[in-house]
């Protein structure tokens, strides 16, 4: 079962009043398009994007679009149901696959609503985003008013999920132009299910919304993750210990293939495991002869990197320490300082800890030093 998206950009856009369709114009730093097809381009679920756009756009859109072979470029209709039909025709899914078919012009498409119309389809045909409606409904009749039961009508948004061979023999056992895609399945009887719609999912449909769309776009979202380290390193004779990055003077020191910093170690694992890139020893094997005696602040660096890369920054980060010895607190300022440094974070957002296990096990017989370790990252979506 294949998952793929269509997005619907072939429209002219006349409500706006505006000579350039409302989907190539720019909103909050990129083009309306572009909001929702780098959000389904970012997700790893959806196998192929098909964005559908006016004929005469297709070579100027081609040329300044990304995406890979997981693009394709379709031109559309007349109506927004064949330009619909063009992407389904192109894509030639299987019966099972699901498509998700969404307006370019709602830019404010969130991956939760991608989550919740998958989890949906898992039990129904066809789902969509929807909205309770909120002010009072009126029907006119003459010079009179009438109040329409509002409890069981919703502003339905898209994306529209279906499963393909549902959507594809709907559209083609009926030529005309839809309201909305759930229209052209609903005389089916297929099962369709509504889940929470959102303001941000609104469709840009005059001038005036431009501006409200804009506002909401430029408010990101921050995301945060939390992941946690442990490590444990046995004591050897030696002229001391390394942790966090602080050289402490003590009759052993720490057994390992590295500097064995074991503070360190932690913290790099709980940095590895916020963005789920598994653990310090899948990056640096105690077989590599390259990390023999290395600096752990390369494996911590390393794992900030990996992060990075995936759009997360750490924000916070929370070290223990367990031993009986050697005494951490007259270290604890300058292990602050460096792990701060390292890590790129304010000195307020270190924390270093340290405890004994009252004479217990192996850190209570001086055996040996465990750290566990917590860190924040967020990123900005
Ligand atoms: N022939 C059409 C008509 C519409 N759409 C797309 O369908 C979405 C929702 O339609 P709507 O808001 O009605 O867009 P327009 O038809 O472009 O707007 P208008 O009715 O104001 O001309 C838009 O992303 C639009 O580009 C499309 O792909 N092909
Ligand atoms: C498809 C749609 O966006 C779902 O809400 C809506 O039906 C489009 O209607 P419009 O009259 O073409 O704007």
């Amino acid at each position: 079962m294949r998952i793929h998206a269509i997005i619907v950009a072939a429209g002219s856009g006349s409500r706006t009043g505006r000579k350039l369709p409302k989907q190539f114009e720019s909103l909050a730093g990129k083009p309306v398009y572009r909001w929702s097809l780098d959000t389904f381009l970012a997700d790893e679920r959806i196998d192929t994007v098909c964005l559908v756009l006016p004929a005469g756009h297709l070579n100027e859109i081609r040329a300044e679009t990304p995406g890979g072979h997981r693009l394709s470029l379709v031109a559309g209709g007349g109506e927004r149901s064949e330009s619909v039909r063009s992407a389904v025709q192109a894509l030639t899914p299987a019966d099972d696959d699901i498509l998700l078919v969404h307006d370019a012009a709602r830019p404010g498409l969130e991956t939760d609503t991608i989550t919740a119309l998958l989890k949906a389809m898992e039990i129904h045909s066809a789902a969509a985003p929807a909205l309770p409606m909120i002010d009072a409904l009126k029907r006119r009749s003459g010079s009179t008013l009438e109040t329409v039961n509002r409890s069981d009508l919703y502003r339905v948004q898209t994306p529209q999920a279906f499963r393909a061979g549902v959507l594809a023999s709907a559209l083609s056992h009926n030529g005309r132009n839809f309201v909305d895609d759930l229209e052209a399945v609903e005389a089916q009887g297929a099962s369709a299910a509504l889940i929470e719609g959102s303001e941000r999912l609104s469709k840009i449909t005059f001038a005036s919304d431009f501006d409200k769309m804009g506002e909401m776009m430029d408010r990101q979202k921050t995301e945060f993750r939390f992941g946690t380290g442990f490590d444990v390193h046995a004591f050897e004779p030696g002229p001391g210990v390394m942790l966090c990055g602080t050289f402490i003077e003590h009759d052993a020191r720490l057994k390992g293939h590295s500097d064995a910093d074991a503070g360190w170690h932690a913290l790099t694992d709980a940095i590895l495991g916020a963005v789920a890139l598994g653990d310090i020893g899948d990056h640096f094997p105690p077989t590599d002869h390259r990390w023999k005696d290395a600096d752990s602040g390369v494996f911590l660096r390393h794992a900030i990197e990996l992060a990075r890369e995936k759009g997360w920054e750490v924000s916070h980060c929370d070290v223990t320490l367990i031993c009986e010895s050697p005494k951490i607190k007259p270290h604890r300022a300058e292990m602050r300082r460096r792990t701060a440094e390292v890590v790129g974070l304010a000195l307020n957002a270190v924390s270093i800890k340290a405890t004994t296990t009252e004479g217990l096990g192996f850190t209570g017989r001086r055996e040996g030093i465990a750290a566990q370790a917590a860190a924040t990252l967020r990123k900005i979506c």
